[in-house]
């Protein structure tokens, strides 16, 4: 049944991209899209600051308080761009610039930068060269009998197991941990491979225990299957992506002048402009319920404004969706009007946990010693050797808190502005920290920060106090893909489907967002993309 109005529950960049791409297929179709806070964008949020330092130097510097660069091969994003008009704000960090090409580790109990290997040979000259080479070339003869990760009935493991098993414990500990870090700020001991990473799983055969390696060479040959290519092109042949991809060819990845705030307020402009959509602003979800004579969902937003719509699209955190349900079901239907019917709970809302991350922006002024960072895209810190404590927070330690550090001003310089004839050297330099865990109650000083830093950075001379700084607790704010979400999502979905007759939802509710269809901006984009899809056909 087409859609007779729509209902996007939630702001953030999934439920933005709903509203978009439905209003593209359904012109006449009134949407209204709900927000509890009085901003759009969820944890994407872009903020200019003016800095002066006691020299005289003087500029006004972007800063992220989320993601702040975006991927070329998203298609669902640079396919935004082109329809948002958004090119001539581009700006890129080439594949060849330092920002592409340098990573680092800090490897706790240890003073200074690992530097990442970005080349064959510079594996062999690496310090970690006996983790990663040992890794790799072990892996097709490694005896896999002597361990095997524990399976579930859902056919997947956890990152950690899965890098242990195919590359040993110590790899998976330095760039498996690193990485679950990098991405979703969460222990890569709870994180689902299958989920997260699944062209990885998919190099290791049905049940993830083939060779990765073997299986690599084979395909390189031309043996075996290789279906993930074309999957990708044919679908990439329906994105509307405009002359901007081939200007995106040689960036590693890019975002805007303005930060990427700039993709949020070009939609929600985009949003505004069109007739048959509203956005509401500081309207929190209250409860859902059923109209049975119409068969309409009726949405009760926090100051008890009952919206009717045919179909929602609950882009919403799951545990909040699941509070929503569970009061929709503890209210008296009397209060409500006999015609109504409560929801009924949906499955696998409270199944992932989730993580909270202390994102921390700091200003440096122009330092004469040098800079104080070398050139790269920043450090992650893996997890400690002999760490048990699967997923939790140690808020006692700075050091053991620290998730990663970006350099900032190494890819994104673009985006700050300095008075005219400013000279190139006399530049501020920008960083984010990130720490697990969000309370006001552990709050770093600025002592330890720059102590912590100059531990890492190693710099020539002493990291000078910053002319600025900004904390943002952000809670709760990515979720963690667990062991077999992949399967629990299928099952969600399948509670939402059914006919009228047997189901509440029937086929006229769907659930997505970060906490679904994964966590990076392409995936949320995606997700709203293809929703409308669906419903059109
Ligand atoms: C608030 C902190 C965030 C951390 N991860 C994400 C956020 C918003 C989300 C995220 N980060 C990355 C990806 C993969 C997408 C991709 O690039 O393909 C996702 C979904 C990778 C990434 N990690 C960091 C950066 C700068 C990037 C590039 C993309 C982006 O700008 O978000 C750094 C970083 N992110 C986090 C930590 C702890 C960290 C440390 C240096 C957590």
């Amino acid at each position: 049944m087409p859609p007779k109005s729509i209902l996007v529950l939630g702001g953030g960049l999934s439920g933005l991209s709903s509203a978009f791409h439905l209003s593209r297929r359904f012109p006449t179709v009134p949407i209204t899209l709900l927000e509890h806070s009085n901003r759009l964008g969820g944890w994407v949020r872009s903020e200019r600051v003016k800095v002066r330092d006691n020299q005289g130097h003087e500029a006004s510097i972007l800063l992220e308080g989320g993601p702040r660069t975006l991927r070329p091969n998203g298609k669902s994003v640079v396919e935004l761009v082109n329809l948002l008009g958004l090119h001539e704000s581009v700006i890129t960090v080439p594949k060849s610039a330092p920002a592409a090409k340098n990573r680092f580790l800090h490897i706790p109990g240890t003073n200074g930068l690992t530097p990442l290997p970005n080349s064959l040979l510079s594996v062999f000259t690496s310090p970690i060269r006996t983790v990663l080479l040992g890794g790799v070339l072990g892996e097709p003869f490694r005896a896999r009998t002597n361990w095997r990760p524990a399976f579930n009935h859902y056919n997947d493991m956890s990152f950690d197991d899965f890098l242990t098993y195919h590359f040993g414990a110590d790899f998976a500990r330095l760039m498996g941990s690193a990485l679950a870090h990098g991405i979703y700020a969460a222990d890569s001991r709870l994180v689902s491979v299958r989920a997260a990473f699944p062209s990885l799983w998919d190099m290791a055969g049905e049940n993830g225990t083939e060779s990765i390696v073997l299986n690599t060479f084979k395909r390189a040959c031309g043996f075996g299957k290789s279906d993930l290519k074309a999957v990708a092109e044919s679908s990439a042949q329906s994105y509307d992506l405009g002359n901007v991809e081939a200007g995106l060819k040689d960036a590693s990845v890019f975002s805007f002048r303005d930060g990427a705030e700039a993709l949020v307020q070009a939609l929600e402009r985009e949003l505004e402009r069109r007739q048959n959509v509203t956005i509401l602003k500081s309207h929190g979800i209250a409860a859902i319920s059923k109209d049975t004579r119409s068969g309409d969902f009726v949405v009760s937003d926090a100051s008890d404004v009952r919206h009717l719509c045919s179909h929602v699209v609950s882009s919403i955190s799951l545990p909040s969706l699941h509070s929503v349900l569970e009061f929709s079901r503890s209210r008296e239907l009397n209060s409500l009007g006999i015609d109504h019917i409560n929801p009924p709970q949906l499955p696998h809302l409270v199944s992932n946990p989730s993580s909270s991350v202390t994102v921390i922006n700091l200003i440096f002024p122009p330092t004469p010693g040098g800079a104080i960072h070398p050139d790269g895209f920043g450090y992650l810190v893996p997890r400690k050797e002999n760490d048990t404590e699967i997923g939790k927070v140690n808020y006692d330690s700075l050091e053991d808190r620290l998730l990663g550090v970006v350099f900032d001003s190494c890819a994104l310089s673009a985006q700050d502005v300095y008075p005219p004839g400013t000279n190139s050297n006399r530049t501020f330099t920008k960083l984010t920290l990130m720490l697990k865990g969000a309370s006001e109650a552990n709050m770093p000083s600025e002592g330890d920060l720059l102590a912590l830093l100059s531990k890492h950075l190693v710099p020539r001379a002493p990291i000078p106090p910053p002319v600025f700084m900004r904390v943002h607790l952000s809670k709760d704010c990515i979720s963690t893909p667990s062991v077999g979400h992949l399967e629990r999502m299928a099952e969600l979905r399948k509670a939402l489907g059914g006919t009228e007759k047997d189901s509440f939802w029937g086929g006229r509710f769907e659930v997505l967002g970060a906490g679904v269809g994964g966590v990076s901006v392409p995936d949320c984009i995606e997700q709203g993309r293809r929703l409308a899809l669906r419903w059109s056909r």
